[in-house]
């Protein structure tokens, strides 16, 4: 209850204490009894204030509504944010991935790019080999035809085949006709050396030197019988001496001419009869000349020898030759075995010569193949020759220089087998020693050889006179020629004179010496052969030859035609594979790049299809967002 001083107030006042019909005034805390109005009022101000509380209540709930639903918003920002963020990481991704799509867009564009000159490159290599193929291919067809053609000139394979196995017969049989023939040429061509003689001597001049043109010497010589061996030599103006010998050479003949005459004798060493070519005369008259003779103008040893392995080249299908050689120097009857001592010996095998092929033991010999080697052993010879005296041509004049070819032969047909031994001698140069005026060393030489030379006369003698002793061993010459004069052997001697008139007394000398050589081997009985016989062989078998050498001739003809076709075919042929080779090579490059474009075509498409993934999330995200 309020004062009527505080009703006044009350109204104004707020949240006073009421109570019903009575009320404690708050201000002064006087009991104060209601009015009506005031329990009213105050059951209004109850009623309000319940009002309040509720409202208050109410308040409360909201603005915890209010807070949670602002926590949902800042929950829904931040996501959003997320989002935000990845979506932009998305965007960068899909831009990476666009530039690497692009750059393997243009890679790819690039490769097709490749591809495409490629493949025109190929198709143009293609057709250009197309073209070629065509064209090759009408040229083979051109190339069997001509093969055809020339079948068809051929008139009948199997004919033509007949005709060469005739002939391939025929040629055997011709060839047994010739092993028969040569047989018989040999037996023939021994008995016609029989009938000349198993000595037979050449005489042999050489030109007027300049030295005696110029000192006014004549030529001494008559050559008007040289043509029938007969030589006759002016001795004192009118008076002439003939000589008869098995030929005369006169000043022009040459080296050719003088070895043509002597060359049956090789022919009997392959055939294996022991042979002994030698020159003699006196000193300067053309022994080594004759011999040996010049690099431009060779002699008889060369040519000898040249011929020998010509001959045994000629047989090799039906005779087996083995040739070796030794050469050798006579000096003051002292042998040097000039092979052994040569310096260039080297450049051949030498080795000791075998059992029995000389009565002088101890000689070496060196195993020759063919001429070249000769000449290698030649000059060895020569040089060693030259290394064993202080003037050669002096020196040579004073020794026996003597060469020795043996030879062993195997007879593929009959199985013969023989041995046999050819010298060639250039003999030390003969000189009275009335002549030579020689004392000393040069006297002791001089009689040497002129021992040495007239126990060669002796041998020839006692030879010719058939005595039951043949003094061999009386010089060291003879000793080694011992298996090649005599018994089945043959020899031949050059003997050589001077044209000189200042040589006229030597000169008869020499050709005395000769003639007793020849004479006393040549009789009246072996002189009366009937060479006609001989003849009628001789052309047969001349025919056979060119027979035989015809059906050869045609027959290499044909089988170089048939080799010449069949390797042109064979060319053709080959190039062709390789053509086709070539072909096969570049189609297979052709699907491989095929190959490589599609599966880089394939590339492109699922890179393609992940581009496209990508893009789709990007949108999405951002409809999201
Ligand atoms: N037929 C010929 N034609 C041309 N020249 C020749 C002939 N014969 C010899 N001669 C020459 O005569 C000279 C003497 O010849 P060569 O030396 O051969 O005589 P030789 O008898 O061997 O002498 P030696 O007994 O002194 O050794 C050489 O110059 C040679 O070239």
């Amino acid at each position: 209850m309020v004062c009527g001083i505080c009703v006044r107030k009350a109204v104004a006042l707020a949240a006073n204490l009421v109570t019903e019909g009575s009320a404690l005034c708050k201000r002064c805390s006087a009991h104060v009894r209601n009015s009506p109005i005031q329990t009213r009022t105050s059951k209004l101000i109850s009623k309000y204030e319940k009002q309040i509380e509720e409202l208050t209540s109410q308040c409360n709930m909201k603005s915890d509504e209010c807070y949670m639903a602002w926590s949902l918003v800042e929950s829904t920002n931040q996501e959003l944010e997320r989002l935000k963020i990845e979506l932009h990481q998305k965007l960068v991704q899909s831009d990476n991935n666009e530039q690497v799509l692009e750059r393997q867009t243009d890679q790819l564009r690039n490769v097709s790019q490749k591809y495409e000159n490629a493949k025109k490159l190929w198709a143009a290599a293609i057709s250009n080999l197309e073209n070629k193929i065509k064209a090759m291919k009408q040229e083979q067809a051109l190339l069997s035809l001509e093969a055809h053609d020339c079948a068809n000139a051929v008139p009948d394979l199997s004919k033509m085949i007949g005709a060469v196995q005739a002939l391939v017969a025929q040629c055997e049989y011709l060839k047994l006709k010739y092993y028969e023939e040569m047989a018989k040429r040999k037996k023939l061509h021994n008995i016609v050396q029989e009938t000349k003689g198993n000595i037979r001597v050449f005489c042999r001049c050489r030109p007027l030197s300049k030295y005696e043109t110029s000192s006014g010497y004549k030529c001494a010589v008559d050559f008007d019988g040289a043509k029938d061996g007969d030589i006759g030599i002016l001795n004192g103006g009118t008076a002439k001496k003939t000589f008869k010998f098995d030929r005369v050479y006169t000043p022009t003949d040459d080296q050719a001419e003088v070895y043509a005459d002597a060359s049956p004798l090789v022919t009997s060493v392959l055939d294996g009869y022991n042979v002994c070519i030698f020159a003699y005369g006196q000193t300067g008259t053309g022994k080594t000349f004759t011999m040996e003779g010049t690099e431009r103008s060779r002699g008889v040893n060369y040519r000898t020898l040249e011929e020998l392995f010509k001959i045994a080249e000629e047989r090799k299908e039906t005779v087996i030759y083995s040739i070796s050689v030794s050469v050798l120097e006579v000096y003051n009857e002292q042998i040097r075995d000039l092979l052994a001592t040569s310096p260039s010996s080297k450049k051949f095998e030498i080795k000791q010569a075998g059992e029995g092929s000389h009565h002088v033991p101890g000689i070496v010999e060196a195993k020759v193949q063919d001429i070249k080697e000769v000449w290698n052993v030649l000059q060895a010879g020569s040089n060693a020759r030259a290394v064993g005296s202080n003037n050669v041509n002096e020196h040579s004049s004073r020794s026996h220089c003597m060469l020795c070819i043996m030879v062993k032969a195997k007879n593929l047909i009959n199985g013969d087998c023989t041995r046999s031994k050819l010298w060639l001698v250039d003999l030390a140069g003969s000189e009275r020693l009335a002549k030579t005026d020689a004392q000393g060393e040069r006297l002791k030489e001089a009689q040497n050889i002129n021992r040495s030379l007239s126990a060669l006369g002796d041998v020839i003698s006692a030879l010719a006179m058939k005595s039951c002793h043949i003094p061999y061993r009386n010089s060291k010459l003879t000793h080694l020629l011992q298996d090649s004069l005599g018994g089945d052997s043959k020899a031949l001697m050059f003997v050589q004179i001077s044209p000189s008139d200042n040589d006229v007394s030597e000169t008869l000398s020499s050709l005395n010496f000769a003639s007793r050589v020849r004479g006393i081997e040549l009789g009246p009985a072996k002189r009366q052969v009937d060479t006609a016989e001989l003849q009628k062989v001789k052309q047969m078998l001349e025919k056979a030859k060119q027979e035989v050498r015809f059906k050869d001739d045609s027959l290499r003809k044909l089988e170089d035609t048939c080799q010449n076709l069949d390797n042109k075919a064979k060319g053709k042929e080959q190039l062709y594979k390789n053509l086709q080779e070539k072909v096969k090579e570049l189609e297979s490059q052709l699907d491989s790049r095929m190959h490589s474009q599609i599966t880089s075509e394939k590339q492109q498409q699922q890179l393609s299809g992940k581009l496209k993934e990508k893009e789709e999330m990007c949108t999405t995200l951002q409809q999201k967002v």
